[in-house]
């Protein structure tokens, strides 16, 4: 991916499509939460059950942010409310998703992914700007998930080396 000028690789983790944890009660968080970079949560503004899980899971990212990168300064999340388009059955008010995000110091959007996909790239796009911004204040680097350290390893052996996010 292209932004700003500035090629990127982009990993993209989505925890709701991984097969469930092997022991219950373990949070869906438990592994990205140690290399991402950013997160973006998302709720269905025609759903207010998805959005106390999206409170639960914005939650669960800044306590375990807190334990296991005690100093590192806050990484970007996106909170997003999707299915703007569905208004006749809406259940969360655009303020309470504004509410929750600027009580958890997050960036907030309202989108239609199934009206309009620039929504969601404009999503990604600032969130990356973020990203790339924290960097700048970051002294520790940055850890990979499994499957991207193999990635590494080998584009260190045989391909070029570009900035990853
Ligand atoms: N009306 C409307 N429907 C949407 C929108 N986005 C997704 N949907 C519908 O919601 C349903 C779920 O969409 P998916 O793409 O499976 O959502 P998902 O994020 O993969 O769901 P998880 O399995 O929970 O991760 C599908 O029927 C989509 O067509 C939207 O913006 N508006």
């Amino acid at each position: 991916m292209s932004i700003d000028g500035k090629q990127l690789n982009l990993e993209l983790f989505d925890p709701c499509s991984q097969p469930p944890l092997p022991c219950q009660g373990e949070s869906i968080l438990e592994e990205p939460v140690n290399w991402a970079d950013g997160f973006v949560v998302v709720y269905d503004v025609s759903d207010q059950m998805s959005f106390l899980h999206a409170k639960s899971i914005l939650r669960q990212i800044k306590e375990a942010r807190q334990e296991t990168c005690k100093g590192l300064a806050d990484l970007p999340v996106f909170l997003v409310g999707n299915k703007q388009d569905l208004c006749s059955a809406r259940q969360v008010h655009k303020e309470e998703g504004q509410s929750l995000a600027q009580d958890d110091r997050c960036l907030f959007q309202e989108v239609s992914a199934a009206d309009d996909f620039s929504e969601i790239s404009s999503v990604f796009t600032r969130l990356i700007r973020h990203v790339m911004e924290n960097f700048k204040y970051r002294t520790d680097r940055r850890r990979y998930s499994g499957s991207k350290s193999m990635a590494k390893l080998i584009n260190n052996v045989f391909g070029k080396r570009r900035k990853s996010v």
